[in-house]
C-alpha cells in the first residue's frame, strides 16, 4: 500500500501537464492584455464643420478625428464635403436672407452625416474670403446684412455655432499653407514644408517658408508656427482681385479702357461672341473706379484665340515697375527667394487639369504650345468637344491657364527649372486642399505647439518584448524541473 503511494508520488506527469497548461494559458493572457492594452477602446469619433464661403460659391467640410486622440497628434480627416448650390454668400447683397437660405441643404445634409449624439458638441464655423472682402470694403452694412443672415441660419441648427466671419489675406494664405502641410505629415515629422499657392475667384495667396526670409523686410508678410516643437517663419501673401474671375474683369478693363462697342479678344476662342454689360463688367471695387466714360449699355465680346496676344494683355494687369524691397512679385509686394516644393490648388488645379496639364515635368514650351493650340481651337468645336462641361467654365479655360502661367513666371518668378518643384493638387488624402482643414485645426488647438511625448516603444515593440518574455520565463520554468524529469526517466515505472 505505502509502496503504491510512493509509486504514485514519484509520477510527475501530471503536475509537468498541469505546469505546461498554466503556463501556456499565462502566456496567452499575457499577451492578449500586451495587445489590447494600447488598442483604441472603441472608436469614438469627434466632429468639426466649416463652411468655406468664397466668392464664387459656398463650401461645406465635414471633418472626423478619434476622440481619444483630441488635441494630439490624431489625424484628422474630411469625410464629406457639400458644394452649396447658386453663388457666393457676397452676390446676395441685395437679398441678404437668400444668403442664409442657401446654405441650407448643405446643413440638412450634415446633420445627416454627423451623428446625432455629436451634433451639439460639434464646432460649425464659416468663414468668408474675398468676396466678402470686396462686399464689405464697398458696402459695409450690406456686407453686416449677409452675416446676420447666415448666422441666423446656422443657429437654427444643432451645431455648436462658433461664429461666421471674414478671414484676412493672411490667414487665408497661412491657413491653406497648414492644412497642406497637416496632410502631407511635414508639421509632425518635422520635414521641409511645402509652399501653398492658392487661386479663388477673388483672391490668390502665395505662402512658402524660405532660408531667406525671418520676417524683417516686410514683415506684414510674416507668419510664425510653432507647431509640433518646431518653429516657422512662414511667408504669405494673399492678392485681392487676383484671383482668377477679378482678374478677367482687370483683364477686360484693359481691353474697353475706351468704353467700345466691340472687342476681339485674343483670350476667348475664335468664334465666340457675347453681348455683355458693361454694369456687371465694372461691378467690382476692382474695377469699378476704371469704367470708361460715356461707355454705351452693353459691348459685343467676341474671341480671337491668340495666347501670345492674350499673354500680353494679362501681364498688363500686373505691375512691375516699382518695387522699395531688395525683391518684389508684382505690384511692389516683397517676395523672398522662392524655395522647396508647392502645393497648387482651387482654380490652379480645376483649369490645368482640364487641359491635362497637371503633370509638371512637361516643359513649360510644351505647356505653351498646348495653351495656344487649346486657345486657338474655334469656340463651337470646343463646346462640341466638351459638352458635358458648364458653358461658363469652357468659355474661360483658355484665359485661365493663360493667367496661370503668367502669374507663376511673371508674377512669382516661377522658372523652367522651378515650374517641375508645383505640384496641381485637389486633395491630399481624401482631405480637400484649403484653407478649411487648417482653420479649424488652429480654432480646435489640435496642433500642438510642443511635440506630444511619445512611449519609449511603439507599440508592436511593446508586445513582443511582453510575448519573448513569457516565453523565456515559462521555458526557465521548465528547466528548473529538470530533476523531476530526470527522476523520472531513471526510475522505470513499477506497476
Ligand atoms: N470645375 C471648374 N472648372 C473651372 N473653374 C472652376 C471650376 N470650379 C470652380 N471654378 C472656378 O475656380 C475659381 C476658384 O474657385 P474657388 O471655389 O476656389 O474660389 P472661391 O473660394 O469662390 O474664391 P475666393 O477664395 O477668392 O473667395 C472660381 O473662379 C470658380 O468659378
Amino acid at each position: 500500500m505505502s509502496a503504491q503511494r510512493e509509486m504514485k508520488e514519484k509520477n510527475p506527469w501530471p503536475v509537468t501537464i498541469i505546469i505546461i497548461v498554466i503556463g501556456v494559458i499565462a502566456i496567452v493572457a499575457l499577451v492578449t492584455v500586451a495587445v489590447l492594452q494600447n488598442m483604441p477602446l472603441s472608436q469614438k469619433y469627434k466632429y468639426g464643420i466649416v463652411l468655406d464661403a468664397g466668392s464664387s460659391h459656398t463650401a461645406l467640410y465635414i471633418y472626423e478625428w478619434p476622440a481619444e486622440k483630441d488635441n494630439n497628434t490624431g489625424r484628422v480627416e474630411q469625410t464629406h464635403s457639400c458644394k452649396v448650390k447658386g453663388p457666393g454668400i457676397s452676390s446676395y447683397a441685395s437679398d441678404p436672407w437668400k444668403a442664409g437660405e442657401s446654405l441650407k441643404e448643405c446643413m440638412k445634409e450634415a446633420e445627416m452625416k454627423v451623428p446625432g449624439k455629436r451634433h451639439h458638441e460639434t464646432p460649425l464655423y464659416l468663414g468668408a474670403t474675398a468676396g466678402m472682402r470686396l462686399l464689405n470694403m464697398e458696402n459695409g452694412s450690406a456686407s453686416d446684412q449677409v452675416f446676420q443672415a447666415v448666422e441666423g441660419a446656422l443657429q437654427k441648427f444643432p451645431f455648436s455655432f462658433q461664429g461666421a466671419r471674414i478671414l484676412s489675406g493672411q490667414e487665408e494664405g497661412a491657413f491653406g499653407w497648414v492644412t497642406v502641410n497637416y496632410l502631407d505629415d511635414r508639421l509632425k515629422q518635422g520635414l521641409e514644408t511645402t509652399g501653398a499657392l492658392d487661386l479663388g475667384g477673388a483672391s490668390t495667396q502665395i505662402s512658402f517658408v524660405s532660408s531667406n526670409y525671418n520676417g524683417s523686410e516686410s514683415p506684414s508678410n510674416s507668419v510664425t508656427f510653432r507647431l509640433y516643437g518646431n518653429n516657422y517663419n512662414l511667408y504669405t501673401h494673399s492678392f485681392l482681385c487676383y484671383g482668377k474671375d477679378q482678374a478677367m474683369k482687370l483683364m477686360l478693363a484693359q481691353q474697353t479702357k475706351s468704353g467700345p462697342e466691340t472687342i476681339l479678344d485674343p483670350c476667348f476662342h475664335p468664334g465666340y461672341n457675347e453681348t455683355k454689360s458693361y454694369s456687371d463688367l465694372y461691378n467690382s471695387p476692382c474695377v469699378s473706379n476704371r469704367k470708361p466714360q460715356g461707355a454705351p449699355a452693353t459691348f459685343t465680346h467676341m474671341g480671337r484665340g491668340n495666347f501670345q496676344q492674350c499673354q500680353e494683355v494679362v501681364k498688363k494687369v500686373f505691375d512691375f515697375t516699382s518695387c522699395k524691397y531688395s525683391q518684389c512679385s508684382f505690384n511692389g509686394v516683397f517676395q523672398p527667394l522662392l524655395q522647396g516644393p508647392f502645393g497648387a490648388f482651387s482654380a490652379y488645379y480645376f483649369v490645368m487639369n482640364f487641359l491635362n496639364l497637371t503633370n509638371t515635368s512637361i516643359p513649360l514650351d510644351a505647356v505653351r504650345q498646348k495653351i495656344k493650340d487649346y486657345c486657338a481651337t474655334p469656340w463651337k468645336q470646343v463646346m462640341a468637344q466638351h459638352p458635358d462641361v458648364k458653358v461658363n467654365y469652357l468659355q474661360e479655360y483658355c484665359f485661365g491657364a493663360t493667367y496661370i502661367l503668367t502669374l507663376l513666371t511673371e508674377g512669382y518668378n516661377f522658372t523652367s527649372e522651378s515650374y517641375s518643384n508645383i505640384k496641381f493638387i485637389k486633395k491630399i488624402k481624401g482631405s480637400d486642399a484649403g484653407w478649411t482643414l487648417g482653420y479649424m485645426l488652429n480654432l480646435t488647438n489640435m496642433i500642438p505647439a510642443e511635440a506630444p511625448d511619445t512611449p519609449p516603444l511603439p507599440h508592436a515593440g511593446y508586445v513582443s518584448i511582453v510575448t519573448l518574455m513569457a516565453i523565456l520565463l515559462f521555458i526557465l520554468f521548465l528547466v528548473s524541473l529538470r530533476p523531476l524529469w530526470r527522476r523520472c526517466s531513471k526510475h522505470p515505472r513499477i506497476i
